[in-house]
């Protein structure tokens, strides 16, 4: 089956009919989890996510056995402008770095027991600088949404979609202000480390870029095709393939959000299979949570990307799946429940 779309409407339309949780499946992870040997809400948040798991896989004791991490890599015109502390050619050398195992993603799909593929969108062609007109064409962003889509295993059991691309988050920034308003500079963060007056430059190009989009505020794949960039698309298709397919989504850093808060937009309740990973370091990141409703299961103060908090909180899921799924119940035990 190709991608099932080739269109922003076709694509919305599949927005659109997304199924929701299996309540079944749900309730008898509720069910088990009062049983299991521990007192209850012992386990604390662990138990929500594992029941929460629970519901999108279908089967009230799931296993996670098969978690894939796919890191998606796009250039930005828009750096043009002087918003990043790294040249746009690091985009290209981390690619590189992801493909030989250098990368600390490799470090951390291997220690987590995840498959790792990079994604690399038309690296040689950077969007449009979108401060000045829209950074994609309808096919460039259908382009990127599908190799998203396309790169998601139908049998994987979890997903986490990471990036790589110097000056993406300005355009993460345009897009969550585009998605909700307020002030530019509300959006605005260091990314790779700018200085006072990078930070000014970003705020002035972000608020460039909605004026010069003005389709942007009136929708939200218009937000990503105008001010958003290839890799945001690719996590944007990707975690809407991942829905289609009922596999879980644990949510990364700022600019994954911000390309998953387009779904949401779009359509309510398009986000209820993702977890938010971790909190970032960010300014934005917990703002545009806060957005989406989404507690972060971690707070490391990292800002690096490429999955990287998303991948260390597959560990902490493993952990409550683990729990839900062999414990032994009060019974099993021959353990006085209370
Ligand atoms: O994940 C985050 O929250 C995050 C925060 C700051 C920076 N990054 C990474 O840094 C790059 C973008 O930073 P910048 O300054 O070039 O916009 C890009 O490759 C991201 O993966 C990522
Ligand atoms: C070196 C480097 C590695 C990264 N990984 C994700 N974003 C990045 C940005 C830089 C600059």
């Amino acid at each position: 089956m190709g991608t099932p779309f080739s269109n922003l409407n076709e694509f919305r339309d599949i927005l659109a009919q997304f199924s929701a949780i299996d309540t079944a499946a749900m309730d008898g992870a509720v069910a088990r989890n009062a049983m299991l040997t521990k007192p209850g809400g012992a386990l604390g948040r662990l138990e929500e996510i594992a029941i929460w798991y629970a519901g999108w896989r279908g089967n009230p004791r799931p296993a996670l056995e098969k978690p894939q991490v796919i890191v998606f890599a796009g250039n930005h015109g828009v750096c043009a402008k002087g918003i990043s502390a790294f040249p746009p050619e690091v985009t290209v050398q981390m690619v590189a770095n992801f493909e030989h195992g250098g990368a600390a993603i490799n470090q951390l799909s291997k220690a987590f027991g995840a498959e790792m593929s990079v994604v690399p969108l038309d690296l040689d062609t950077p969007t449009a600088d979108f401060s000045e007109g829209p950074a994609m064409t309808e096919d460039e962003v259908i382009a990127a949404l599908s190799a998203g889509w396309d790169a998601v295993n139908p049998d994987a059991d979890l997903l986490v979609v990471g990036e790589m691309g110097i000056g993406n988050t300005t355009a993460a920034a345009a897009v969550a202000y585009a998605l909700y308003g307020g002030e530019a500079e509300e959006w605005v963060g260091r990314g790779t480390g700018v200085d006072n007056s990078g930070l000014k430059r970003k705020t002035r190009v972000v608020e460039m870029g909605i004026r010069a989009n003005p389709s942007t505020k009136e929708d939200a794949l218009e937000a990503l095709r105008c001010v958003g960039g290839r890799e945001l698309a690719g996590m944007t298709g990707a975690i809407a393939a991942a829905r289609y397919h009922r596999i879980p989504v644990i949510l990364d850093g700022f600019i994954c959000t911000a390309s998953a808060a387009v779904l949401e937009v779009a359509a309510e309740g398009a986000l209820d299979h993702c977890i938010a990973g971790h909190v970032s370091a960010e300014a934005a990141h917990p703002r545009l949570l806060k957005k989406l409703n989404k507690e972060p299961l971690l707070a490391l103060c990292l800002r690096l990307g490429e999955g990287s908090g998303a991948a260390l909180a597959i560990g902490v899921l493993k952990g409550a799946i683990a729990c839900h799924s062999g414990m032994a119940t009060f019974d099993e035990a021959g353990v006085s429940d209370g």
